[in-house]
């Protein structure tokens, strides 16, 4: 019974080898084969420590998924709610120590709140009161057998494990920041304070510096992109000046108001407005389409009369531009840098689990290009702490982009403006999100919204461009908003084209789903080749350098992304092995993750607690993965549902159990125990297909 038990399958199931499916030899011909679908919808499955097997575990039908078109219509307006999008609504409480020590005290033994700070002082009353420390396990100290991981001294393997009688700091422990630093930021706070700490003969304690690390890891190791307290509060007041994109959206009002005397219809006077600037076009009528004589590098000649006569505006406000020796314009279009893209990898942008620990994991795997999640252009002009974290960049990250959504050219064009201005060095290229689907952003014309308003986005693009001065500006899109209309083909060859025609570096990434199939249904690859040869015709007729154009959606092993390169024509990738990756293997990678989140987050109580959370995300989305050892045959498909199989050992087991207590199990091997406190709900419910997982 090997191949005969997978083809009684339903479509769409993984072909995992019969031996790692127990249910199915032990109950073959007693029960239908769908009921061992795990799928994440109607079942979990549930890792059971003691059987070390996992078991299918029933979820409420609120919380059903992957239901046919008739059940879904029995279900209640409540129930039909429950089964979409992601979790709402959750609260992340900062974790604190029982005695809140004061940080600047805790680093550096001095505080110039003095006796006014309101955090605590008393380093004594800190040390009786603090947990345990924490043991970060080594490589060698994994194992895909149980407890997977063993520490020194413990027996059990169990991380933390309170212990009260003995004294809270562990001389055993090794904090890993320390370890690749040489010094702990978080000083006296690191919940793996025995491995930077001493204490004197007098009973007092003193931190451990290693200087050589030190000097090391400050070229290495130093995030970039902070911005300062002192730019939050100028943006928060709204006085962070931004004259370049002032001047461009001054322009436009002025472009407007001038048609409007001549009595020509305001969207008219867009479409002039837009068709002046190189690189973008007026908006088309949704059905229409995006007519050649109307986009801008065809100006001169084929324009209709009312944009023909935009072009001494233009003229005139491109001579200004190009030629005006304002401080606050370094550039000149002809001066983008450029980004070479060929033959590299590039990570896409990736909400909640595609942070700075995620990326630079990724990057030790061979990722070139990297970009930031997802900000939303207003909440960067309010100055929220919580965006301009996004912008933080690893130096490992040789190429690295952030991504901006927004709806109008009034708040992206300034929000480019600050990024190239704060991040001056730290930002490649600023990419442009036309692909978020999420009805909170879409709704409000961002995203996935700007794929139907092509004259709009011509208009942010100038303006973005321009305001980012030499820091090249890339766009991440979809291939339409609704399904059967997709538009891609049309906008492609413009944006691309046109941006190259002004000698930036445009970049495009397609993602080949419309808005409204999500994240269901197969990316429809026939119709990237499609865009792909509608903008290399276009440059082929203009003579244009060609723009590099990464294509997205369901590319899941080196095989198939292969095929999909060499038959769309897109470019970008590098990698052509297969790797059957061990199931000790992937513990190491939560391990190296768990040690770049304590480097970003911090290791004290809050820091550890922020890098578990962030693992539990990763994990909602790792327990899915089946290794390839597993199945009959390759390649693997993205979109294909695990039936119940057990791993190859039960490390293997664990790691695809879609329970999140499972979840926080691993993270404590690595984090010591959860607080009580502490809970988890993942962001994403438990589900690829049909959610709102992704931004773009
Ligand atoms: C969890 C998740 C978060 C995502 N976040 C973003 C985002 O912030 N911005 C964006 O442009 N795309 C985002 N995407 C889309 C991906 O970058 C990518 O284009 C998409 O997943 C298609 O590729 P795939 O099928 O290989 O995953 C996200 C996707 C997922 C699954």
């Amino acid at each position: 019974m090997s191949s005969s038990a997978t083809s009684l399958y339903p479509a769409g199931t993984a072909p995992v080898k019969a031996e790692y499916v127990p249910l199915i030899e032990a109950r073959f011909r007693l029960l239908k084969p769908a009921i061992y679908l795990d799928s994440s919808f109607q079942r979990r499955k549930v890792y059971n420590p003691k059987s070390m097997t996992l078991r299918l575990k029933r979820e409420p039908t609120a919380l059903r998924r992957n239901l046919s078109a008739a059940e879904r219509r029995k279900l209640s307006k409540e129930e039909k709610k429950a089964q979409r999008g992601s979790n709402k609504g959750r609260r992340w409480a900062k974790m604190r120590d029982e005695v809140d020590l004061c940080w600047r005290f805790a680093g550096s033994g001095k505080c110039d709140f003095g006796s006014e700070c309101r955090l605590s002082h008393d380093i004594q009353a800190y040390l009786d009161a603090k947990p345990r420390d924490i043991i970060f396990p080594s490589a060698s100290m994994l194992s895909n057998e149980p407890p997977f991981v063993s520490l020194p001294g413990t027996g059990t393997g169990a991380n933390g494990t309170e212990r009260s009688e003995e004294p809270s700091v562990d001389p055993t422990s090794r904090c890993p920041v320390f370890e690749a630093t040489g010094a702990c930021r978080l000083g006296l706070k690191c919940r793996f304070l025995g491995g930077h700490v001493y204490k004197a003969e007098d009973g007092t304690v003193a931190l451990v510096e290693d200087e050589d690390k030190k000097a090391v890891a400050l070229i290495a190791n130093t995030e970039l992109n902070f911005v300062s307290p002192a730019t939050l509060k100028l943006l928060r007041a709204k006085k962070y000046p931004t004259p370049v994109s002032d001047d461009y959206l001054q322009e436009l009002k002025a472009t407007a108001e001038e048609r409007e005397g001549k009595g020509i219809s305001t969207e008219t006077k867009i479409a002039a407005t837009i068709a002046a600037t190189p690189g973008v076009g007026p908006e088309p009528s949704v059905e229409s389409n995006i007519s050649d004589s109307v986009w801008p590098h065809s100006v001169s000649g084929s324009l209709p009369s009312v944009a023909t006569e935009a072009a001494p505006t233009k003229l005139s406000l491109d001579e200004s531009h190009a030629q005006a020796d304002l401080p606050d314009v370094p550039f000149r279009f002809s001066e983008k840098r450029r980004l070479n893209w060929l033959n590299k990898t590039y990570l896409g942008p990736l909400t909640t689990v595609g942070n700075l620990p995620f990326r630079r994991l990724c990057v030790s795997f061979g990722a070139d290009i990297t970009c930031g999640e997802m900000g939303l252009a207003t909440s960067f002009l309010s100055g929220s702490k919580e965006e301009w974290s996004l912008v933080r960049r690893h130096p490992s990250e040789t190429m690295f982009g952030v991504q901006v959504a927004g709806n109008k050219p009034t708040s992206l064009a300034p929000t480019a403006e600050v990024l190239a201005k704060e991040c001056n060095g730290g930002i490649d290229f600023v990419d442009l999100n036309c692909g978020c689907p999420i009805d909170l952003v879409f709704r409000t014309g961002s995203g996935s919204a700007l794929l139907d308003a092509a004259g709009k986005l011509g208009k942010i693009l100038v303006g973005m461009n321009r305001a980012l001065g030499e820091i090249p500006l890339t766009i991440k899109m979809r291939t339409g908003v609704k399904e059967g209309r997709n538009n891609a083909h049309k906008l492609m060859p413009r944006i691309g084209a046109g941006m190259e025609c002004r000698r930036h570096d445009a970049r495009t990434q397609l993602h080949g789903r419309t808005r409204q199939q999500r994240y269901t249904k197969l990316a429809d690859w026939e119709y990237i080749k499609e865009c792909v040869q509608a903008v290399r015709a276009r440059e082929a007729d203009e003579d244009l350098p060609r723009i590099p154009i990464f294509g997205g959606g369901d590319a899941f092993s080196a095989q198939d992304y292969w095929s999909k390169v060499e038959s769309s024509g897109v470019d970008g990738i590098k990698e052509r092995r297969e790797w059957d990756i061990s199931s000790r293997e992937r513990l190491e990678l939560i391990r190296k993750y768990a040690e770049f989140g304590l480097d970003h987050f911090g290791t004290d109580t809050a820091g550890v607690n922020t890098t578990r959370r962030y693992l539990c995300e990763a994990l909602s989305f790792q327990y899915r993965y089946i290794p390839i050892g597993l199945l009959e045959h390759l390649p693997p498909r993205i979109n294909d549902r695990a039936p119940l199989f057990r791993g190859r050992d039960q490390l293997e087991t664990l790691l695809s159990s879609g329970d999140s207590r499972d979840w926080v199990k691993i993270s404590e091997m690595f984090l010591g125990p959860a607080p009580e406190s502490w809970t988890f709900t993942p962001k994403h419910k438990s589900n690829a297909v049909g959610g709102d997982e992704g931004q773009g």
